[in-house]
């Protein structure tokens, strides 16, 4: 648990970094003696190396991650440890980690640029008056694309109007649930799901709504594969959950729904907020940095995009490669603004950290990635800047940097399966909205970080958008 009335103030996150700086890197904290609720935060990236890769047996998930992830399934790869979640990993990383997985997500994005976000935003922009909440224009297009690439299902939630969908309000639901159960005493959050109370009532209901949608869905597409009986054309891009069901394929063969349920839960949750979280503040530090959009645009305005679609032209996988600036500024704020600002550990037996801190069995064992960006002694005098030109070499080729030092996507062997795949979105989607549009955040917007497992903001981020003139 992480105390809760820390996390109420105004920026949990910048007050863990000061802390985290003030004690070089790590704090302990001790919970009640009955409790089994030690823990140990740190920023030392040589502790973030050990937990995640030298001593990396050490520091499963543990039983309680097993619990406070229970709503996305206690057989999700983000839960387990140990035999499922190596055959997960493994299976996933065939499925993600690949150009035909890639290809389908460029398709799925494109779509939902050309149909989504461009009529929403030429909306906008027609009536200049408009204001707009772009983390939610985000949040609806990641959850869009991604059930797209997953389960080959578009829920539209991205509609001109911005109207609710039930489904994308009930995945919100099941995630502040889970954040829920990281601030909230155990005990106090067990009674409340007991008893069938406040958050836990929330998250219940949100659970049962997505489940029945999904249980459904796996169940009609099982059909569907069992009536086609032929083994699925492998060239043509397929979404993941026929992939994984496609009984042909020889090696995949799950057939539990419950697996296949909590499989693709997390696969949801693993693309959709932790997307749309760097969009946002990706385009707030343009906003704050106008030299830096100057430059992503001089960039795009020598490569511009050659692919035609019906009404636009979009960047590809290929020409996106290409933009190394742009790809600079989303790594400085994949940095700086972490989607997943803290990963949790357990330790399984006492260990010693490379900062000299003991750490004792069963303690609960947190990083920080987003302290970790704000370390002098990590990223030099100028850590607080949003600077992307720390990210090329004087050839002008990405700075590579080890996962120690830059945790966002974690590292060793837990490390992200999706991080090229992302890189390729988050620069498509963010080219081909800079090309057309000037996005202004509304005097006096406040921003804070929301009480959320992801880097959320709390009051969005409302913007006026109008056209560019190129
Ligand atoms: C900006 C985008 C993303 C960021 C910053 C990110 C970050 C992370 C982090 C920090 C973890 C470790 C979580 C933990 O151990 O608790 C992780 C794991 C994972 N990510 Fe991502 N992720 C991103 C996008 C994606 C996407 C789009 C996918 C899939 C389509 C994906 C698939 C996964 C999977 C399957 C794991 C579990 C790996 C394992 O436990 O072995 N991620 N990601």
């Amino acid at each position: 648990m992480l105390p809760t009335l820390i996390c109420q103030m105004v920026n949990f996150h910048d007050y863990l970094a000061e802390r985290l700086i003030k004690h070089g890197g790590t704090v302990e904290m001790q919970g009640p003696w009955f409790s089994d609720m030690d823990s140990i935060i740190t920023s030392d990236p040589a502790n973030i190396r050990h937990i995640m890769s030298g001593n990396f047996r050490n520091y499963p998930k543990g039983p309680i991650m097993k619990e406070i992830f229970e709503p996305l399934g206690p057989n999700g790869i983000f839960a387990v440890d140990g035999e499922s979640w190596v055959f997960q990993r493994k299976t996933l990383q065939l499925l993600i980690a690949c150009r035909r997985y890639r290809l389908l997500m460029e398709k799925a994005a494109h779509d939902k640029l050309e149909n989504g976000i461009f009529p929403v935003l030429d909306h906008l922009a027609d009536n200049e008056s408009k204001i707009v909440d772009l983390q939610d224009v985000f949040q609806r297009f990641t959850f869009d694309v991604i059930c797209m690439t997953v389960l080959g299902y578009n829920p539209s939630s991205l509609n001109i109007d911005l109207q609710d969908v039930p489904l994308a309000k009930a995945f919100d639901d099941i995630d502040k649930g889970m954040f829920e159960r990281h601030v909230v005493p155990e005990t106090m959050w067990k009674l409340q799901r007991l008893l069938g109370l406040g958050a836990e009532k929330r998250l219940a209901v949100a659970t049962e709504r997505f489940d029945k949608f999904l249980y459904d869905f796996i169940s009609s597409r099982r059909e569907k594969i069992v009536r086609q009986q032929t083994r699925m054309d492998k060239e043509e891009s397929v979404d993941l959950l026929t992939e994984i069901m496609d009984k042909n394929d020889g090696v995949l063969v799950l057939t539990e729904d419950k697996f296949l349920r909590d499989m693709v839960l997390n696969l949801l949750g693993a693309g959709r907020s932790t997307i749309a979280s760097t969009l946002v503040w990706l385009f707030w530090s343009l906003t704050n940095n106008p030299h830096v959009e100057s430059k992503i645009l001089a960039e795009l305005n020598s490569n511009p995009p050659t692919l035609e679609k019906i009404h636009h032209r979009l960047y590809n996988e290929e020409e996106v490669n290409c933009l190394t600036y742009l790809h600079a500024a989303i790594m400085e704020t994949l940095r700086l603004y972490p989607p997943l600002p803290i990963n949790h550990k357990w330790a399984m037996e006492a260990d010693l950290l490379p900062s000299g801190h003991h750490v004792r069995p069963k303690t609960r064992v947190f990083f920080s990635a987003y302290a970790m960006a704000r370390m002098e002694d990590v990223w030099g005098p100028d850590c607080n800047e949003f600077k992307p030109e720390r990210w090329i070499t004087e050839k002008g080729e990405i700075q590579l940097v080890p996962s120690h030092r830059f945790a966002t996507f974690n590292g060793g062997p837990r490390s992200c399966l999706g991080k090229e795949v992302s890189l390729i979105q988050l620069k498509i989607v963010a080219a081909a909205i800079l090309w057309r549009y000037k996005i202004w955040v509304v005097d006096g917007h406040p921003v804070s970080v929301a009480m959320s497992t992801m880097l959320n903001m709390k009051h969005g981020l409302r913007v006026w958008i109008s056209h560019r003139s190129t």
